[in-house]
Formats: C-alpha cells, structure tokens, sequence
C-alpha cells in the first residue's frame, strides 16, 4: 500500500482553504462520523436477543422497528460499518486521512464512542496498530524530512488525571496555557525510538488501563484512555528550511456510557459509572452545543477534565473523526439510539483545523549563520554582484536626492530672506510706535473707537503728512503681506515634493502673516483659552441629576466623587442639624401673645418642620424626590403663609433676595425689639399688643426663610445619598455579571447565572438536574415530582436554579465523602454515598409494594411488556419494573416514561390537591403532609448528612 499526504475529502470541505497572513493555511470541516456495529456477542446469542438494526448501504443504517410504538428511524453518517467489516477498514475509511493529518503538521484526533461493550476498545486497538504502521511507513517514504515522536497517555478516571506511563506520579493537574490550551502539568512523554518502541508503550497503557468486570463487559474500560502522539518534523539539515511541522494525535478510547441496571452495577462499579455518564454527558453537551452553531455562546467545556484536554479537538484546531460504536441487539436498542443521536449532533460540528509550524532554535541559528558567511563573501568579491540596472537606478536615485537637497537649501535661503524682512518690518513699528505714530492695527483700531481725533487731526491741516505717512505705513505693511502671500503660493506649489522642510517654513510663513493680519491674535486666543476654562468650570461645578453610566470605571470614579463629598455632607448634615435645632428653640421661644384662631392656623401651617412635625420632614428628606417639586412646594407654602407685605419683598428663592428677606426680616425684629424696650421703658400709650405681634411676625419671617434653606439643603444630601446607593447597586451587579462571564475555576457561577429562559436553556439544565439526580442517588418521587412539576415555565427558573445548587453541593459532599479516608468519615454511617443508596433502595422497595394496589393487571403487563421484564426472574417483577425506574440519566424518552409510572405509583396523578411549586421552596424542611409529599423525608436524610 502506498501512503500519500494526507488530504481532506473535498465532500467535507465546507469552505476552501484560507490563508492566514503570515501563517498557516486554516481549513475548516466538519468532523468525520462513522458507526461500527459489531456482531451479536455469545451472551446475546444465547439470550435469544435480536438484531434491531439493518444497514441499507454504506451510510445509512435503519431500525427494525421491532417495538413499532416506540422505535423507528434512519440515520445517515458518512460511513457505516456491518458486524462483517474487519477493523483495516474502519480505520481506512473512518479514520486514516485523519490519523496522517499529523505528519503534516494538523493537529488530529480519533475517538470511539458508544454505549459500554459495544467494542470502542476493540476498535481503537485496531486503529492505533494501524496508525502506527502507516505513520513508519510514511516516515520511511519521506526521506528528505526529519521526524521526532513522542509519547505520552493518561486515563482520566472517576475525575481524576492519571499518566499511564508513570502510575506512581498520582494524580496529575490540568493548567491553562495562553498558547496551547488546557496542558497536563508533569505528564511524561518518551521520545519513540522506531514502531516497535512505539507499540510496545501503547501495550504499557492499555495494561495500566483501569479495567472492570461488568454483567454486560468481563473487561469494561473503566476509564477514558487518551494516547498521545506528537509527531514533529523538518527537512534535512541540508535543505536550509528553518521550519518544523508540529502537531498531535490523539487516539481516545473513552469509557462507555452504561445503564446501572443493565451494567448491574453496584458499589465501585456504580460510582465509576456515574463519573463516566457525567463526563460523557458533558461531552454531548458539548458537541451539541457546538453543532447547534452556538459557538459563539458558553460551551461548558470546562465542566469535566474530559473535555477540557479535548477543547481543541471539539470545534477547535485539529482534525478530528468519531467512530461510533454499536451493539446491534434488541436490549440495547435505546442506548444504540442515543450513540445516534449523538454521532447525529457531531456531524454538524465544524473544526478550523491549520498547519502548525516552528521555528527550531538550531537550525535557525545554523541557518543564520549561513547566511552572514554567504554575505561576507559577496562584500569579499571583486565583481559587484548587482547588475547595472540596479546600478542606474541607484545613480538615478542619488541625482533625485542631490536635487532635493539643492532646492531645500533654496527654500530655507527664501525662508530666512523672508524672516529678516519681517524682523525688519517689525522693528520699523517700534521705532515708529516710539515715534507717536502707530502702526496699521492700532491705527485702524483708533480709527474706529476715535473718529473725532482723526477728524480733528485733519481739521489741523496736518491731513497731508497723516495721508502719507498712513500710505507709507500701510503700503509697506501691504507690500509685505503681498510677498509673504507669493511666498506661501510658491512653497505651496513645491510643497508636494519637497517634504517637511517645507511644510514647517510655510506654517511659520502663515503664523507671520497672521499675525500681520490679527493683532488680536493672542488676545483671541487667551479669551477663547479662558472661555474653555469658564465652560469646563461650569461642568465641573454640575452635578447631574441622572447619572449617566456606561461602565464600570465610570461608575467607580462617581462613587469615588460621591465618597469625596461624604464628608462635605456629613458637615454639612452637622451643620443643618444645628440649624434645625436652633429654629426649634426659637419656635419653642417664641414671646408669648395672645394667638387669633386665623393665626394659630397660619402657625400652624407655616412651620411644617417644627418638633411636632419631624415625622414629616423625615418623609421628605428620605424620599428620593426631585429637588425642583419640593422646592417648589417649599416655596409655595412659604409664600402661601407670609403675611402680605413680607411677601412683597421676598420674591424668590435664590440667596439674593433671601438675603434681603433675611434683612429685612432682621430690621423688622430690632425695630420690633426697640420698639418693645422703649414702650416698657416709656409710656403705657403705645400698644403692647401690636407690638408683640410685630415682634412675632418678624421671628417667624426669620425662622421661615432659614428652614427653607435647610431644607433645600437636606433634600439635596439626601439625593447625593440615594445616587450614591443606585451607583453602588449598579457596580455591584456589573461585578456579578462579570464574575460570571470569568471562564475559570468560577465556572459553577457561571453555570447558575441568570440567562434568558427560553426552551433549550430549561432542556439542558433539567438534562443536567437528571443526571445530578441520578449521581446523587436522590429519591426517585422526588425527581418525579421535579420533573411533572416544572415544564419550562419562565417563573420556573428560580426553582430549577435552586435545585441546581443544591445537587451541585451534593454531588461534591458525596464526593468528598468518596474520596475521604474512612477515619475521616466518622463515626455516623449515615454519612456516606451507601447510605443513599441504601435509602433509595429502600424508597424503590416502597414503590414495588404499591404496583399491585396502584396499577390494575392489564397496566402492569402493558408495563412489564414495556420494560422488558421477563415473565420469570429472580427478582418478583413489580420489583424488576420498578429497579429499571430513572436508571438511565441520558435517555429523555426513559426519564419520561419512568417519571409516568413513579407518580403513578405515588397516585400523584388522582391527587386532587395539585402539587404548588412554593414547596420545592428555597429550603429542604420536610413537609407533614406526607400524602401530598412521600418523597421529602429520603431526600432530607440524604441533604441532611
Ligand atoms: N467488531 C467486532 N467484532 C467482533 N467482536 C467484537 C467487535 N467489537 C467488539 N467485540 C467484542 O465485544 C466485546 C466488548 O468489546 P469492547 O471491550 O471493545 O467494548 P467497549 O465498548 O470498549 O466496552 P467498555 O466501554 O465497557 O469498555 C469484546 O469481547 C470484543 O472482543
């Protein structure tokens, strides 16, 4: 067989290949998708189990639909495989251009997926032995390049990272680097000697390979299994080519996904399974996600260490195939459906696979050294070699430069020629300026402010010698302008070839000329420097009413702001305070006099904030209202009860006229008071009375005048405060959102931060509370009820998030429980995975007792018919039928049916009283209403570990 390069079949090139600038090429393709049915196992045979699948041609494989409720379909990938086909051409045709993409330099990847003994490892056995027999092949035939592999494998098993070459290093760290992605810290890669080296580490790993018996696999991979092969090569040292092409194969054999009851797995084997359906739920996840083109959305790769070391090969850049594996058998029909479903969703994913390429340091170096010896004897040679076109051309080029040069030298000639002029001109208008005359600016200036004295001038007889010397002063400044001007055309003209030097004499020609024209120029510019200043003075002394904000750094500098002028409010808030308390004392001090009901009202009314009035004025100052509708109702009750001829004076609310009121209002109190000292000290004639009452009003005026001031004054701290708070909330929540776009070791937060609720975002969070359910081991009522409660409702979102994190703590509690030493578990058997177990066992029990009563005898053989529960078996079959109930997490169909026949059981369905939502309430307190509720108390026990 001859190996040739590798190449992509032009059926899945979905674009054609671009070219990255100053890089390699990127192709983007789909993934390549091929199913591998494998023949009936001897246990199968014997069972009597039969095919459920028929392939009509190479690619298309459809089910018998021996089920005919239930079962039917076709499915089309781009190869499908029968129980006839040997492994060499699984690889051939599903595999190989893949697999040589590397010695190219294209990341490439091969994984086996399916349900658990459908014969990945036995396929991915085959594919790695051909690979390798290809690639030194390929090596052999490719003489003129260097080629260096190395080799590196590990398990990821229960979660944890193990290296397949060095079991004893333990568990290995995942780390994120910038430039390659997600890396195994200390992962060891052996450099591969020939193919014989290569197969023998292969045959290391699988015999490291956590390896289990199941009923349904003797020798069930327990683990995913991921072989690295890093091929790196270059040209021979002779070539000169300083490049390499790097890139990776991966050849994956995951673990299978399994039913528990089918698996009959319990114990380790349970817990085991249970990490690999979590891993290889996050998987279809993933590659549902990617295919349903959300690519520019979250996709959980970071959810299992899974898909994490595979982010490249998922819609990254590698070349990847997927080669899905089925049983063929009736039992396992639904799980073979799902490895459809699943290849299904994988065909849709593109990968924008490229060439890498690097730089070697040796022979970069080696090369560069070439390079400068190459040089030195050409500078060494007597011949020049450049031809004598490039001669001319050079000749051509400095005759260009010498005549650029000639005219620049021309140019600053004119310049200076020009620069002396002006200093000659200038000094000109000061000797006459020194001589009483002035020059043209100024006289114009004169001419237009001081008319009178050029008439009188003229009047004098002196009109000739003004005539002439204002035609000598004028024309020569004239004369000048003219020649700057001519100046300017003539650079102007040059300016296109002749560059900077140009560019800067003609700007100073134009600012001489400006300055001729303007003598204001400075002036101008000072005024409008002053203008700028008085405008941004005025915005800064602005505070807006609404804060704009735009961002976060906008936000923090107006807190920041607003905590500056904390202290200016809290003296200020002092402040109002005093003055609060000493309008209270004079309201409290008052001089006694007979009150008219007219004025007692007046009182009344006008002092709103007095001691007996506080609760109201705390109203006010809390509100976050608008300064403009109180003040104006301040404003408005002021003027409502001041008497009239106060009113004539005070008529507004700015500091002028309260400062006039206030006057006033003063003059009137010491007149008051003098007048009152001098009626007590003179005569009983005048009218106490009056007295008083004038003595009162003018407090009062007083009083009015300062409390609206104080509270104007409050109000405005209180909408600092309340800004204040509205700008702290915002950061606050910006904070959030931004905490959860963190893709890192925050992602939990991610996971459960609000998104916009549509069907697809409640499918796959209940997709992820099934499978949390079922690694949680939590009661199966429960999970009916969960799941018959809430449809995808947006008002169910708060629950399903509830229910998310709460799993979420389970799962890691269980788990730690699981990988905590026996001392550290205590004394409470209670407190662990088992005891879950144990109790949904017990619930499961529970459940098979109420078959008979719950179900009549026709529904309980349509049920065993359904689940497959043979008429004789160990087990009494209502048992059977109930232990298949929610076993299968990735199976929605199974789910659904299961959840059916559980609230069935609970009479769930004949409960009057429907179920409210409020009881999956925001805490897990069992409710006594056992009969609306059975399932609470198991999941407490369980949450209350
Ligand atoms: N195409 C095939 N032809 C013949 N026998 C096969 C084929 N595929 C698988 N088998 C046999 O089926 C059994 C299970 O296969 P294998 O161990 O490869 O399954 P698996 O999918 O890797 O299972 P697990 O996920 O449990 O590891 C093995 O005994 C294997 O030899």
């Amino acid at each position: 067989m001859t190996i040739v390069a590798p190449v992509t079949p032009s059926s899945k090139m979905k674009r054609s290949p671009a070219c990255t600038p100053g890089g390699p090429k990127v192709r983007e393709e789909n993934i390549l998708v091929t199913v591998r049915m494998r023949p009936l196992s001897s246990k199968e045979i014997a069972a009597y189990d039969l095919v459920a699948w028929d392939i009509t041609n190479h690619t298309t494989i459809v089910s018998k639909n021996l089920y005919h409720e239930r079962h039917g379909g076709s499915y089309t990938f781009d190869k499908v495989f029968d129980p006839t086909c040997p492994t060499r051409n699984v690889y051939e045709e599903g595999a190989r251009d893949v697999a040589l993409s590397a010695l190219g330099g294209i990341n490439a990847t091969i994984f086996a997926y399916g349900q658990t003994s459908s014969g990945k490892t036995f396929t991915m056995r085959g594919v790695a032995e051909d690979a390798v027999k290809d690639i030194y092949k390929f090596i052999k035939l490719t003489p003129e390049r260097e080629f260096l592999l190395k080799f590196s494998a590990l398990e990821i098993y229960n979660e944890t990272v193990v290296d397949l070459l060095n079991r004893e290093s333990g568990p290995l760290r995942l780390l994120d680097d910038p430039e390659r992605g997600t890396v195994v810290d200390k992962l060891i890669e052996e450099v591969v000697k020939d193919d014989q080296h290569l197969r023998h580490l292969i045959s290391i790993c699988e015999a490291q390979r956590q390896i289990g018996e199941t009923s349904l696999n003797d020798r069930s991979s327990r683990s995913h299994q991921i072989i690295r092969l890093t091929i790196e090569s270059s040209l021979r040292e002779d070539s000169g080519c300083v490049k390499s092409f790097l890139a990776s194969l991966n050849l994956v054999d995951l673990a299978g996904s399994e039913r528990a009851t089918q698996a009959n797995t319990v114990g380790t084997r349970l817990k085991e399974g249970s990490h690999i359906n979590r891993s290889l739920l996050t998987l279809t996840t993933v590659i549902r996600k990617l295919s349903s083109g959300k690519r520019s959305g979250h996709i959980p790769y970071r959810d299992s260490k899974l898909t994490r070391i595979l982010q490249t090969s998922l819609g990254g850049n590698a070349r990847t195939a997927i080669i899905c594996t089925i049983s063929p058998a009736l039992s396992h029909v639904e799980q073979s459906r799902n490895t459809l479903s699943f290849a299904t969703s994988a065909k849709e994913v593109t990968n924008s696979a490229q060439v890498n390429m690097v730089v070697e340091k040796k022979q970069l170096v080696k090369h560069l050294k070439e390079e400068v010896a190459r040089l030195e004897a050409e500078l060494r040679s007597p011949e020049p070699p450049a031809s004598s076109s490039v001669r001319s051309l050079l000749r051509e080029k400095d005759m260009k430069i010498k005549q650029m040069e000639r005219e620049i030298s021309e140019l600053k000639r004119q310049r200076d020629l020009a620069q002396s002029q002006l200093e000659l001109e200038k000094g000109s208008h000061k000797e006459q300026k020194a001589s009483g005359h002035h020059g043209p600016s100024c006289h114009a200036v004169k001419r237009l402010s001081f008319s009178t004295e050029n008439d009188l001038l003229s009047q004098k007889g002196d009109a000739k010698l003004k005539e002439r010397k204002e035609k000598n002063i004028g024309g020569k400044s004239v004369n000048s302008t003219v020649m700057l001007v001519t100046e300017i055309r003539k650079l102007e003209t040059r300016q296109r070839q002749l560059g900077e030097e140009a560019t800067r004499a003609l700007e100073l020609l134009h600012k001489e000329v400006a300055s001729q024209r303007i003598g204001s120029h400075d002036t101008v510019e000072t005024i409008a420097k002053m203008l700028s200043e008085i405008k941004a003075m005025h915005a800064a002394s602005f505070t807006p009413d609404i804060v704009c904000v735009k961002d976060k750094a906008t936000l923090r500098e107006e807190i920041a702001r607003l905590h500056s002028q904390e202290g200016d409010i809290s003296v200020l808030e002092e402040k109002l305070e005093n003055v609060q308390r000493s309008i209270e004392n004079l309201v409290m001090n008052l001089p006694a006099c007979e009150e008219t009901p007219e004025s007692k009202s007046k009182k009344k009314k006008g002092l709103p904030f007095s001691l007996s009035n506080a609760g109201n004025m705390q109203n006010l100052i809390r509100s976050p209202c608008s300064t403009t509708v109180s003040s104006h109702k301040v404003m408005k009750h002021d003027i409502e009860n001041r008497t009239p001829e106060i009113n004539g004076v005070v008529s507004g609310a700015d500091s002028t006229p309260r400062k006039k009121r206030n006057s006033n209002a003063d003059e009137n109190y010491g007149s008051a008071l003098r007048e009152n000292m001098s009626a007590q000290k003179q005569s009983s004639s005048i009218n106490v009375n009056k007295m008083q009452r004038m003595f009162k009003q003018a407090t009062e005026d007083h009083i009015q005048s300062i409390k609206s001031y104080v509270i104007e004054l409050k109000e405005r701290v209180a909408k600092l405060q309340y800004q204040k708070q509205l700008l702290v909330c915002q950061v606050l929540e910006l904070e959030e959102v931004n905490e959860a776009s963190t893709e890192d070791e925050a992602e939990t937060v991610d996971k459960f931060s609000p998104m916009p609720w549509n069907t697809i975002i409640f499918e796959e969070k209940r997709k992820d509370l099934i499978m949390l359910w079922h690694v949680c081991h939590v009661s199966i009522v429960h999970r009916t009820q969960f799941y018959l409660l809430f449809r995808g409702d947006p008002c169910d979102q708060i629950y399903m998030e509830v229910e998310l994190r709460r799993l979420t703590w389970l799962e890691q509690h269980l788990d730690d429980l699981g990988n905590a030493s026996p001392a550290l578990l205590g004394d409470d058997p209670a407190s662990s995975v088992s005891s879950s177990i144990k109790a949904l066992k017990q619930e499961r029990e529970y459940l098979a007792k109420r078959v008979s009563s719950k179900l009549s005898v026709e529904e309980r053989e349509m049920q065993y018919l359904k689940w497959e529960i043979p008429p004789e078996g160990k087990q009494r079959r209502r048992l059977q039928l109930v232990n298949k109930l929610w076993t299968d997490p990735l199976d929605m169909q199974h789910v659904k049916e299961s959840a059916e026949v559980v609230a069935k059981l609970v009479g769930y369905c004949e409960s009057s009283q429907p179920i409210s939502k409020e009881m999956f309430a925001l805490n897990f307190v069992p409710l006594s209403d056992k009969k609306t509720w059975m399932g609470w108390n198991l999941i407490s026990n369980l949450l209350h570990l």
